[in-house]
């Protein structure tokens, strides 16, 4: 009696949408697996677009189609503009301090996305290789890859402590210690870089800013900026751009071509485009790409069925507020299943087939605009590196296609090829894509 008390005080009823009975304690957590999306998916079919439900004492609503999106990310933009608070946030993300609160493929792809954005944002890569005598590398790529791993899988846990605060003291899953030790690493590789550039910065006459790092010590510095920027701001935007922009290119592309391998006919038709604008002569530039309609149509029919945020980062009710006509709770997490309106057979025809047809014969925009699909979110909150993201998949994507002839190992058909996920923070193919890379171009485009 006294737990239902203590769970049900906390419920208000007026004008509340319906949703599944919660229990004691747990409330409708004991609905979710591993695999929330899909979960909330079953459930939508229920319950409808916007979903409420409750995770231990705490107010949770799901939205699942585009009009529930767009209520959420437009109409009540600015209300739900912030993030909830959780264990991986304080405890692996410098207590906040960055914009997001925010297993790896091939391990090639990702090598290559995590060199460009370690150069972009730190200015060098800081990687050792068994070649490089260079003072400044402290991990190996093996070390700093498990880092970003482990930061992936643990923003995406379902912490049962975030929703049951007492739960946090015992830690049954281990996920609260785990986010400690691998903060730790962090912690010492970000002292590390940042010391690296002040050193340089000193050691400097008439120092000129050279990558993100120096330009964002520099603004700490600053005395006159409105909003300071503290040192552990400074690592958490670090924090952001090195993780926003490598797992999440790779990824995407990963996506894209376990898809073509699966349809055989589309990789054809989009060697067949790339061969006519580009030729066999070079390597695809980026002026080449709004001259490959096909290939652009086959990264957003990716977008749509595979959505590397299956469910977007959720946002937060600031004050209390009424969404299509039901009250929503200050204090109200609100999760938007990308996943869902991905497949919305009111938005899609055969929304379970992989066909990027579809894009060519409508203009579909994916940067949100439309809530149809959601891969970089939409509005306020948007993905800060839709415009970096995007180049990246389309640059790697491209010239993979374009330089080589992606084969099977012998035994493997196309039918075999698994298209199902592991949910996280982003989702990952389950069974990871084995491919043998024939060159198509002249052998001294490779040297
Ligand atoms: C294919 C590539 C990418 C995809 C699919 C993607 C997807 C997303 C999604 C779905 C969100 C959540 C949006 C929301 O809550 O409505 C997000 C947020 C964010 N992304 Fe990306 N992203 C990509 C690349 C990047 C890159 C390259 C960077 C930076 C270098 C980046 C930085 C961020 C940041 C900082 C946020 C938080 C924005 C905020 O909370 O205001 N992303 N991204």
């Amino acid at each position: 009696v006294l737990l239902s008390r203590i769970t049900s005080t906390k419920r208000p009823k007026k004008n509340y949408r319906p949703g599944p009975k919660p229990w004691p304690i747990i409330g409708n957590l004991h609905l979710i697996d591993s695999q929330p999306h899909r979960s909330f998916h079953s459930l939508y079919h229920k319950y409808g677009g916007i979903m409420p439900l409750w995770f231990g004492g705490k107010p949770l609503i799901v939205a699942s189609t585009p009009e529930a999106a767009k209520e959420f990310l437009k109409n009540h933009d600015y209300n739900f503009s912030s993030r909830p608070a959780n264990a991986a946030g304080k405890y692996i993300i410098y207590n906040y301090s960055d914009v997001t609160w925010a297993p790896t493929g091939d391990k090639h792809l990702f090598r290559y996305t995590l060199t460009i954005i370690t150069r972009t944002v730190l200015g060098k890569t800081y990687i050792s290789t068994k070649e490089s005598n260079d003072d400044s590398a402290i991990v190996t790529f093996e070390e700093l890859t498990a880092m970003l791993d482990k930061w992936f899988v643990l923003n995406g846990v379902l912490n049962i402590g975030d929703w049951v605060p007492w739960h946090n003291v015992f830690d049954l899953r281990g996920y609260v210690k785990q986010m400690k030790e691998v903060d730790k690493d962090y912690e010492k590789f970000f002292n590390f870089v940042l010391e690296d550039h002040k050193a340089r910065t000193k050691a400097e006459k008439d120092f000129v800013p050279r990558d993100m790092v120096d330009i964002l010590l520099n603004l700490a510095e600053d005395p006159n900026l409105e909003v300071k920027l503290s040192r552990e701001s400074v690592k958490g935007l670090i924090q952001d751009l090195l993780l926003g922009g490598t797992d999440t290119s790779t990824t995407t592309v990963e996506f894209v071509v376990t898809a073509l391998v699966k349809h055989p006919h589309l990789t054809e038709k989009v060697t067949e485009e790339l061969d006519r604008v580009v030729g066999r002569d070079r390597w695809v530039e980026e002026d080449d790409f709004p001259k490959l309609p096909f290939l652009e149509a086959v990264v957003k029919e990716t977008f749509r069925c595979y959505p590397l945020c299956t469910l977007l980062a959720p946002r937060f009710a600031m004050e209390d507020c009424k969404v299509a006509g039901y009250n929503v709770y200050k204090g109200t997490t609100v999760l938007v299943n990308a996943w869902s309106i991905g497949r919305d057979p009111n938005y899609w025809d055969s929304p379970e087939e992989f066909l990027p047809e579809r894009f060519l014969e409508k203009d579909i925009d994916i940067k949100g605009q439309n809530f149809e699909p959601l891969a970089f979110g939409s509005s306020r909150r948007r993905c800060a590196g839709y415009a970096l993201g995007l180049k990246a998949v389309r640059s790697m994507l491209s010239n993979l296609l374009h330089g080589f002839n992606l084969k099977l190992p012998d035994g493997t058909k196309p039918e075999d090829v698994c298209m199902d996920e592991v949910y996280g923070f982003t989702t990952h193919p389950k069974v990871p894509i084995k491919l043998i890379l024939e060159p198509r171009l002249r052998k001294d485009l490779y040297t």
